[in-house]
């Protein structure tokens, strides 16, 4: 806890490796990794297939156990944690995947308002439909708010996900390839979101992409080769 007075940086890794399988089986796919994610800001990590991005995306999300390095969390060590302080963890986050687990009898609404029933601090309902109404209406889904997913496209259904990831304005938003399902012009309303989050409340994006057309967006690109960070460059045409 002291520690997490600190530090002023969301996510510090030093050191960090990781390995899947068993005896023969076991291959090391993250390599000593060390970074320094700086708050408030849009990352990007690049790479080609198989480098580690959503390993080491979901290492920092606190969604695998960390076997050797420190990982360092809000504040908080991930290597060693007990569940209940890693639950904790994971009410401060929005994920956003490239599957969308929407629940298919909930409607559009009623499915960004779950991104609002664990957190503690919950306002009143109406209030939270006019937040849910609000997200959904600035990403385009004005006209869809009743609709059960069914009735969604990909692409909509993408955007219900993205909404209930940011609804409870979370401190980090961890995102694999959330703009994949889109066309150009979702994608940019989807990322140009999240930057906004990060100027108005100091939100702090990880996005694990391949889509050229939101680079110039990012604050900063870090691309992944063979499990090693390979170049981390401050995105200087924003
Ligand atoms: N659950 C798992 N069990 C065993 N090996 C795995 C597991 N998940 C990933 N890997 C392996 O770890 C390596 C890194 O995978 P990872 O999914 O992190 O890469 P990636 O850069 O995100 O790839 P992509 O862009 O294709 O999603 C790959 O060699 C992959 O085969």
């Amino acid at each position: 806890m002291l520690q997490a007075a600190k530090q002023k940086s969301p996510i510090l890794l030093t050191g960090v490796n990781h390995w899947f399988g068993i005896g023969e089986a076991r291959k090391q796919v993250i390599f000593d990794v060390d970074l320094e994610i700086n708050p408030g800001e849009l990352t990007i990590l690049m790479g080609p297939s198989g480098s580690g991005k959503t390993t080491l995306l979901t290492l920092m999300g606190c969604l695998r156990e960390v076997q050797k390095g420190d990982l360092f969390l809000l504040g908080h060590q991930l290597r060693g944690a007990e569940e209940e302080e890693k639950e904790f963890l994971r009410r401060q986050l929005g994920f956003i995947f490239q599957a969308h687990n929407l629940h298919e009898s909930l409607t559009a609404t009623q499915n960004v308002l779950m991104g609002l029933a664990v957190h503690p601090a919950s306002d009143r309902v109406e209030r939270q439909v006019e937040a849910a109404h609000h997200i959904l209406s600035s990403l385009g889904l004005e006209d869809r708010l009743d609709y059960l997913p069914a009735n969604l496209s990909g692409g909509q259904k993408q955007r219900v996900a993205v909404a209930r990831a940011l609804v409870s304005r979370p401190d980090i938003v961890f995102a694999d390839e959330p703009t994949a399902a889109l066309d150009k012009e979702s994608g940019l309303a989807v990322v140009r979101m999240l930057k906004g989050m990060g100027e108005a409340f100091g939100t702090t994006t990880l996005m694990v992409t391949h889509d050229n057309r939101i680079l110039e967006l990012a604050d900063r690109i870090i691309t992944m080769e063979e499990g090693a960070i390979v170049s981390d460059n401050v995105n200087r045409k924003i």
